[in-house]
């Protein structure tokens, strides 16, 4: 699997940890930046990350920025695309099994690190449930 992964400054911290579980994990990523806490604007790092996953070069993309928000809304804004948000456990794994969502959305300013952590593990490992979920995600891609 590949990850694209990224954050505005105010997620810079928490995706750093996110790349050291990545590497421990073996799994596969890019950093599309941000590169410090120097101030960007959301849009700028979720437009390429989301237009990655949209265009089928990366499986899945997680974006942290201070509250998930902002990166939820643009990247939601791309074809393909089903960006959650998550800051519990119960809602990464049923939004994997119910919405097959491909990008993760946290906030560094509203989850600790230990939790978020534990969050993409298990959105990363939950398999998505097909069925009547997949009806419904149909239903979406009619309107894109
Ligand atoms: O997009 C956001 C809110 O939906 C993020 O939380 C940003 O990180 C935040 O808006 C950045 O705020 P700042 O005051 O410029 O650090």
């Amino acid at each position: 699997m590949k990850v694209a992964l990224g954050s505005d400054h105010g997620g810079y911290e928490l995706k750093e940890e996110v790349k050291r579980y990545l590497e421990e994990a073996r799994i596969d990523y890019k950093d599309f930046g941000a590169y410090s806490t120097d101030s960007v604007d959301y849009p700028d790092i979720a437009i390429p990350v989301a237009e990655a996953v949209s265009e089928g070069k990366y499986e899945r993309g997680i974006l942290i920025c201070g509250t998930g928000i902002g990166m939820s809304i643009t990247a939601n804004k791309f074809k393909g695309v089903r960006a959650a948000l998550c800051h519990d456990i119960f809602s990464a794994k049923a939004t994997r099994e119910h919405n097959d969502s491909n990008l993760l959305t946290m906030g560094d300013r509203v989850i600790g690190k230990q939790l978020a952590l534990e969050i993409v593990k298990v959105w990363l490992d939950t398999e998505f449930h097909g069925g009547r979920h997949a009806r419904r995600i149909n239903k979406i891609k009619e309107i894109e």
